[in-house]
């Protein structure tokens, strides 16, 4: 039988996060197109503060336009209690805490430390109604502090797992993974986490984002988190590319051997739909 690995569709949240003023019925059209792909988990919008990141304040209205196709699962951001309300009011199937394992990235994110971000989480997971993903930026590299230790990264994870997360995605937020740090640092986090409860998430200003995978799919990964079109970045993250394009993370997969049930036909026709939306 053929072994299943999976394509988790970052691009109408992280691909549009950094997009100055796409119109909500666009986002809502990408949304649709990537449910008629085959995409199974769509991470659509957060539910942050509009101070914050602007481009998510039309994050209910996003939740209640989109097509919702039985057994895809359409989740968001909610880095609080306030967030975590707003999404299960809108619908989500699923719901995202985000931290970091770098302190600096954590205070320019989320305005708060590494240890007060666990706090935050706990009563988001806590409450929960959904499955609550938990992500780490900077898992290799931050913008602000550079490399980051592979044992910051684990302690992280053990901590988002012992609250309850039911997966964590591994964020290269800046880009800048290479293939032997990134092993490095799997290596470290599989001590904490077993790789059928991770994911990764990479993001490709290096160029090395595809081989970076290749090594997670080699440490048993196989779920892996992009954006169509390799739209992306984060407002947080200066000098940081888009999210490894979903269209060549398929073709990756595909030339492995895996299933993923996305129509490659289809996400071609999302991509350019997608890239049409950058300004
Ligand atoms: C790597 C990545 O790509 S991660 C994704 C991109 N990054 C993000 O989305 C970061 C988003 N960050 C944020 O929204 C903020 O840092 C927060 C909400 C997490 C924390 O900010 P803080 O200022 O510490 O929170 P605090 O509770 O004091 O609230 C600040 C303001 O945001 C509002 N707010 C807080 N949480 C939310 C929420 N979930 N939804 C909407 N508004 C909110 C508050 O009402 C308050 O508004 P006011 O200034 O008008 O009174
Ligand atoms: C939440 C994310 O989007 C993860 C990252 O890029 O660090």
């Amino acid at each position: 039988m053929t072994e299943r690995a999976e394509i988790f569709e970052v691009g109408p949240r992280d691909g549009l996060q950094n997009e100055a003023a796409v119109a909500t019925a666009d986002k809502i059209a990408l949304v649709d197109m990537l449910s008629d792909a085959g995409l199974r988990r769509i991470e659509v919008t957060s539910f942050v503060s509009p101070k914050w990141v602007p481009q998510m304040a039309d994050a209910a209205e996003v939740m209640a336009g989109i097509r919702r196709v039985p057994g895809a699962v359409y989740s968001a951001l909610t880095p609080n209690l306030r967030g975590l309300e707003a999404a299960e009011a809108a619908g989500v199937g699923a719901v995202a805490v985000f931290g970091a394992a770098s302190e600096s990235f954590s205070q320019k994110n989320i305005n708060c430390s590494i240890e007060e971000s666990f706090e935050r989480f706990q009563p988001v997971v806590a409450a929960a109604g959904v499955p609550v993903r938990g992500y780490i930026s900077c898992v290799t590299d931050c913008p602000y502090e550079g490399e980051i230790a592979p044992e910051a990264v684990a302690r992280v994870a053990a901590r988002l797992l012992a609250m309850g997360c039911a997966e964590i995605s591994l964020g290269d937020t800046l880009g800048r993974g290479v293939p032997e740090r990134v092993d490095a640092m799997l290596e470290a986090v599989l001590e904490e986490v077993p790789a059928a409860r991770l994911a990764g998430h990479f993001h490709d200003t290096g160029g090395r984002a595809l081989e970076n995978i290749r090594v997670s799919l080699a440490r048993g990964l196989r779920v892996f988190d992009a954006a169509v079109g390799g739209l992306g970045g984060c407002p947080y993250a200066p000098g940081a590319a888009g999210n490894v394009a979903s269209e060549a993370v398929l073709e990756l997969l595909e030339a492995e051997g895996f299933e993923t049930g996305v129509d490659g036909a289809r996400l071609s026709e999302a991509g350019a739909f997608a890239k049409g939306l950058r300004r």
